[in-house]
């Protein structure tokens, strides 16, 4: 990376501007985390990249973060974050592990074959509501899709207002969809299964190799990373993207609310149940059941729901507290299959 970068080319915006003091805004520099590494993390400022020692009274602080050092390069403060991407310690009820930090656009890729599934997708946008980044589907293998529609239809059903684009990510031209989510001060995030495509829209964004993809992988064993093991690059759109393992591996973790957002529909609905502490399995006055029942909600993507909050559950909550949860949980699930197949036997 080159050592000397704009603010502004680092991805910096009003957003951070605005928390910075007179005095600070004067006196301080700004640096932006680049790595995490075990006791220091690497930094960049407009004039270097500098290494922090990791101390105990310092904020845990993730790639992408934003921060105030001194003229001794000591540090002073983090700046809030505008979004930040994180997962639960599996097993722990207070260890949360920093992804991201201000990520603007996450974008969720699956590719336009057998890997396409929407209950996947439901589960990526819930991590994008929890982050509070905002979410663009992106549909790759476009090339070798006949039925692209189909497949655009399928996601607007599950919100009409989901912003998505279908792409050959080997295409610099199909490419440039994506470029309105590149500009100068937005960061942005691709996550999705192995072998979508992520790494190849890397490299075409970047217009070069950056990234082995699956066939320069198959040749050589040396990883991901062809021409380097940066996490931070700067497109030529302007717009910075973040790349890391960590990012790549985001699952379901302490995100309830995340999953209500990217079921609101259904959590709606379960505000209108007779009790407000509604299990939505055998209480009277069900709205959730009601609209199943109705065929208003869609059994594939209410089963999802509850999975998702299940799995949720188990990621955020001790052990004992985890199976308690999940025998509730598997008692509605069970539910909603033998209704879903009361309904098919009933011909709805
Ligand atoms: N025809 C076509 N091939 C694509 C497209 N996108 C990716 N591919 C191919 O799909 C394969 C996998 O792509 P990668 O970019 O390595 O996938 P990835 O998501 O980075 O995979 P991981 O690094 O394992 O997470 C490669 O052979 C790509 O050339 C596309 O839009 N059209
Ligand atoms: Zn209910």
């Amino acid at each position: 990376m080159n050592t000397t970068m704009s603010l502004h080319q680092l991805g910096w915006s009003g957003f951070f501007q605005q928390q910075l003091s007179l005095d600070e805004f004067e006196n301080c520099r700004i640096a932006r985390v680049l790595e995490h590494h075990r006791t220091r993390y690497l930094l960049q400022t407009e004039t270097e990249q500098l290494s922090l020692t990791i101390k105990a009274d310092m904020p845990a602080l993730t790639v992408g973060d934003w921060l105030l050092i001194d003229a001794d390069k000591l540090f002073i403060r983090a700046l809030d974050r505008l979004t930040l991407l994180s997962r639960k310690a599996a097993g722990s009820k207070v260890a949360e592990q920093l992804i991201a930090a201000n990520v603007n656009t996450l974008f969720i890729v699956n590719a336009l074959n057998h890997d396409f599934n929407l209950s996947r997708i439901e589960r990526y946008l819930a991590i994008a509501h929890e982050s509070g980044c905002e979410p663009v589907i992106i549909l790759t293998k476009q090339d070798c899709c006949e039925n692209v529609d189909d497949y655009l239809q399928q996601i607007h059903a599950l919100d009409s207002l989901l912003m998505v684009e279908a792409v050959n990510s080997l295409d610099v031209q199909s490419v440039e969809k994506l470029h309105g989510w590149c500009k100068t001060g937005q960061t942005v995030a691709f996550v999705g299964s192995s072998g979508v495509g992520k790494s190849t829209l890397v490299n075409t964004l970047m217009q070069e190799q950056i990234l082995a993809t699956a066939e320069a992988r198959a040749d050589d064993d040396k990883g991901r990373h062809t021409t380097t093991s940066r996490s931070l690059f700067v497109m030529p759109t302007g717009g910075v993207l973040l790349d890391t393992p960590g990012i790549r591996e985001l699952k379901i973790a302490d995100c309830e609310e995340g999953i209500n957002a990217a079921f609101s529909d259904i959590s709606e609905l379960a505000t209108q149940c007779r009790f407000s502490d509604c299990s939505h399995q055998a209480e009277p006055g069900c709205a959730v059941q009601k609209a199943l029942k109705a065929g208003i909600i869609d059994e594939r993507r209410l089963t999802n729901f509850f999975k998702l909050l299940r799995e949720q559950k188990r990621n955020g909550a001790t052990l004992a507290e985890s199976r308690s949860a999940d025998k509730n949980l598997t008692k509605f699930y069970k539910k909603t299959q033998n209704l879903g197949r009361l309904n098919k036997q009933s011909g709805d």
